[in-house]
């Protein structure tokens, strides 16, 4: 019987690994892959927040409605005003947030006027209060002023027909407020994704249940369902499915059937019991399952029926990091949310890393403030895949390139400031 061939082997010092996607190359064929889901929905302003919009928001009239005071004084013509020196203005009504004076301000005229007041026909200046001298009926105001001073105009923030927020847009907590000041009680968004997800193992107890030997609680099914809280989608925990061929293809089958997405953790590898690609090959479509990249390199994406699916590795660190790098993004994508690239930043080292050649790694590191006020990075110690705590403690990725063999304390690298990962 012929042997199959053997992959090329790894010297002692790289980590080349000739099947493995790169990162650029495995976001792409997943971007390729997958589509906003179609439906929307009204909701009212207060279910709206991390909801995604569906249509671009037009302002319906003017953000403020009025020109108004930026500060509590008195509303002038600036022309009356002097180049040196100073003028008495006579004082002829007051302007309250929300109580207009209705008059028209004539020459030699002050009208009181407070922070919001409506600014009145015929003034085109506030004076604050402070450089202002009151005595009875009579304002002192000296020289410096010009037009236009304090005073916020009509449509300054929002002016009526502007795309004030775009499809798209996941709405954050100043949005709500954005769209309470243009009145609007409802947004249409798109509706939720539902997105599956479950642990595989027969070595995975769950919280509460008696650890045997060998046994380990299952963390990556809170991981992710933090991780898809926070991504506003609809979940179906489906629990822990054991190592047996037939217990996963009946739940790849129900997820795909009930959800936009589906992720499974573990038996994705090649070890005895990792059955998560044969099935996922048998039920659907696999578009790749090796990603060249620590911690994450075996990760299966592709689709059963309309589903997609992500088969993410077992170890919690890589969980973690692959949902975060492709997982994330994809869902988004699903979400009708627009694309936003990572943030990355280049900063030196504040400790020496370890790295072979070969994967791309998302170390975990901790963003530091020297007393020179710079910045650094600190990796949080320990860095393989089952430390799940290296990753608890971090808020960013140091992400060092293929081809990097490790680096030293001030060598410079990009970061990646988590975003709702801490
Ligand atoms: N010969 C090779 N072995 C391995 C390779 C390889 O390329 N060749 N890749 C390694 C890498 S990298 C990873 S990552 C893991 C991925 O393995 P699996 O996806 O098959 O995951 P499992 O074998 O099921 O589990 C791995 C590890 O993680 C623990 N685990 C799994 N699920 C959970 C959970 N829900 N909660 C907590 N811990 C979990 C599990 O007990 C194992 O210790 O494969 C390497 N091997
Ligand atoms: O690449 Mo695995 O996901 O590191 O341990
Ligand atoms: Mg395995």
């Amino acid at each position: 019987m012929t042997q199959p061939p053997l992959d090329p082997q790894p010297s002692c010092c790289d980590d080349y690994d000739p099947h493995a996607l790169g990162v650029e190359e495995a976001l792409a064929r997943i971007d390729a892959v997958v589509a906003p889901v179609a439906g929307c929905e009204r909701v009212a302003l207060r279910a709206a927040l991390g909801r995604v919009l569906a249509a671009d928001v037009i302002a319906p009239a003017d953000v403020p409605a009025h020109a108004n005071s930026a500060m509590d004084g008195y509303a002038v013509r600036a022309a009356d005003l002097p180049a040196g020196g100073s003028v008495s203005l006579r004082v002829v009504g007051t302007a309250l947030a929300g109580a207009a004076w209705d008059g028209t301000l004539g020459a030699g005229e002050a009208v009181r006027i407070m922070t919001g007041g409506v600014l009145p026909a015929g003034a085109d200046c506030v004076v604050m209060q402070e450089a202002a001298l009151r005595d009875g009926e009579e304002v002192r105001i000296g020289s410096g002023h010009r037009a236009g001073q304090n005073i916020r105009l009509a449509g300054e923030d929002l002016p009526r027909g502007a795309t004030v927020l775009a499809a798209g847009r996941r709405l954050a907590p100043a949005d709500l407020g954005v769209l309470a000041s243009l009145g609007l009680a409802e947004v249409t968004v798109r509706r939720r994704l539902r997105v599956a997800f479950f642990s595989t193992g027969d070595e995975l107890r769950s919280i509460g249940e008696a650890l045997d030997a060998g046994c380990v609680y299952d963390s990556n099914r809170y991981s992710l369902h933090g991780l898809l809280t926070r991504l506003g989608v609809e979940l179906i925990d489906m629990g822990v499915v054991r190592d047996d061929a037939a217990a996963l293809r009946t739940a790849f089958r129900e997820a795909a059937a009930c959800a936009d997405a589906v992720i499974s953790s573990g038996g994705v590898s090649v070890g005895e019991a990792d059955f998560v690609k044969e099935i996922l090959g048998a039920l659907g479509h696999i578009d790749f399952w090796k990603i060249a990249m620590k911690p994450g390199r075996p990760l299966a994406f592709g689709r059963i029926g309309d589903a997609v699916f992500f088969g993410l590795p077992g170890n919690p660190v890589s969980v973690v990091v692959t949902f975060y790098q492709f997982v994330q993004p994809a869902l988004r994508r699903m979400m009708g949310q627009s694309a936003t690239a990572p943030v990355r930043v280049r900063v030196p080292l504040l400790a020496a890393v370890k790295k072979r050649p070969g994967r791309v790694e998302f170390q975990r590191g901790v963003l530091e403030r020297a007393a020179d006020g710079s910045l650094g990075v600190r990796p949080t110690g320990e860095q393989g895949s089952g430390i799940l705590s290296s990753i608890s403690r971090a808020d960013c990725f140091i992400v060092l390139p293929t081809a990097c063999a490790g680096g030293a304390p001030g060598d410079l690298v990009d970061v990646e400031p988590f975003e709702g990962l801490c």
